[in-house]
């Protein structure tokens, strides 16, 4: 029986950092640093010692996901998508977390009003090529996202000019023509006189919480990432969903089936004959419910935010057991 630690790794620097301490300390797993800020090791609180932390950044942090170092890890889909070869059979995306949004994309300058698209950028291409006598040349750090996406749109004449930072000043600079990188307010595109194909967006990506297929998932580690999605995920079912508490007329067995049909409201509890009746319904059914449950004839309908939902059924440690090897 194997009793190495649980290893998870949380970005230490960079847009990532400080959402991802916040997320863990909101689901009740502070990730404490004994040795203070600059100590890139640290434990997650409360299990007795089972769950390690390893404060890398975001791009290592996806390299020893792929590579199994460690167990579980918070780093931006782009950077997965990027990094590990073959994904799907060495790494599980459990959940994006909600922070950390960037949409990796095709842009080309604005002065090219008659490009709008990748078949039009193919065009282009031909051109460079025939008139120019060398290829497009696309500057990027997202190389297999563009060699990728570039092959589904059946654009294979080009270049990429590998670029480790201000890739969107590449075209005025004259280094290239064109350019694949992340954007979130989309100012730096603007800045620099670049627009989006509108055919041109390869990934939208988001933190997400990631876990190795390849890492060593003995038993301490197992039962730790147990513990740790169980509070993940009664924070994430708490923070989907609102109780509902109400006293409607008739059949409350009929109106819990009907809730859930028409608001995917669900009664946790069960109906009691002597009601109130008890739903969990998501958070953009809310006021729909209500008004329904008031046309059913409540007089009052009380929502409640949650802190926790812990429910047996916990559908990110079924996933991760599901993915795991012999689990
Ligand atoms: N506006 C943004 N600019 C850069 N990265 C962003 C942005 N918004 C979200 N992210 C995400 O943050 C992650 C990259 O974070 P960061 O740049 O801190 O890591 P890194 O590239 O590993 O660090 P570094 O480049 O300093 O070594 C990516 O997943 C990226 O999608
Ligand atoms: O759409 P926006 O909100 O403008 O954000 C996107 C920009 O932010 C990031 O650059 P960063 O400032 O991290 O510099 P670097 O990647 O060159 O280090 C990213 O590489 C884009 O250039
Ligand atoms: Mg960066």
């Amino acid at each position: 029986m194997s009793t190495e630690p649980l290893l998870l790794a949380v970005p230490s620097k960079g847009r990532l950092q400080e959402n991802a301490f916040a997320f863990f300390a909101q689901a009740g797993l502070p990730l404490v640093q004994p040795r203070g800020a600059r100590d890139y090791r640290g434990v997650v609180a409360g299990l007795n010692g089972a769950a390690e932390v390893l404060f890398l950044s975001a791009s290592e942090i996806a390299k020893e996901l792929s590579a199994g170092n460690v167990h579980l890890g918070v780093t931006g889909e782009d950077l997965i998508r990027e990094t590990v070869p073959e994904a799907d059979k060495r790494v599980l995306l459990l959940a994006p977390l909600g922070f950390g949004p960037a949409t990796v994309v095709v842009a080309v300058p604005q002065a090219w009003i008659d490009v709008r698209t990748m078949a039009d950028l193919d065009d282009v291409a031909t051109a460079f090529r025939s008139r120019q006598g060398r290829p497009l040349r696309v500057a990027t750090k997202y190389i297999t996202l563009t060699r990728t996406f570039f092959a589904r749109h059946g654009l294979g004449d080009y270049r990429i000019v590998e670029s480790l930072g201000a890739t969107e000043g590449a075209p005025a600079s004259g280094t290239a023509d064109v350019i694949v990188d992340i954007t979130t307010t989309g100012s730096t595109l603007a800045a620099n006189a670049l627009k989006i194909l509108d055919d041109g967006v390869i990934l939208k990506s988001q933190a997400n919480l990631v876990a190795s297929l390849r890492a060593p998932w003995g038993d301490t580690a197992r039962e730790a990432a147990r513990a740790i999605l169980a509070r993940l995920g009664a924070a994430a079912r708490a923070r989907a969903v609102q109780e509902v508490k109400a006293m409607p007329e008739g059949d409350f067995a009929a109106l819990a089936a009907e809730a859930l049909r028409e608001f995917r409201a669900v009664a946790p509890y069960g109906v009691q004959s002597g009601g109130p009746l008890v739903l969990h319904a998501p958070k953009d059914m809310i006021f729909p419910l209500a008004d329904w449950l008031m046309s059913q004839g409540a007089q009052t309908v009380q929502t409640t935010n949650l802190d926790d939902v812990f429910e047996k059924k916990n559908p990110l440690h079924e996933a991760l057991l599901a993915a795991l090897p012999n689990a």
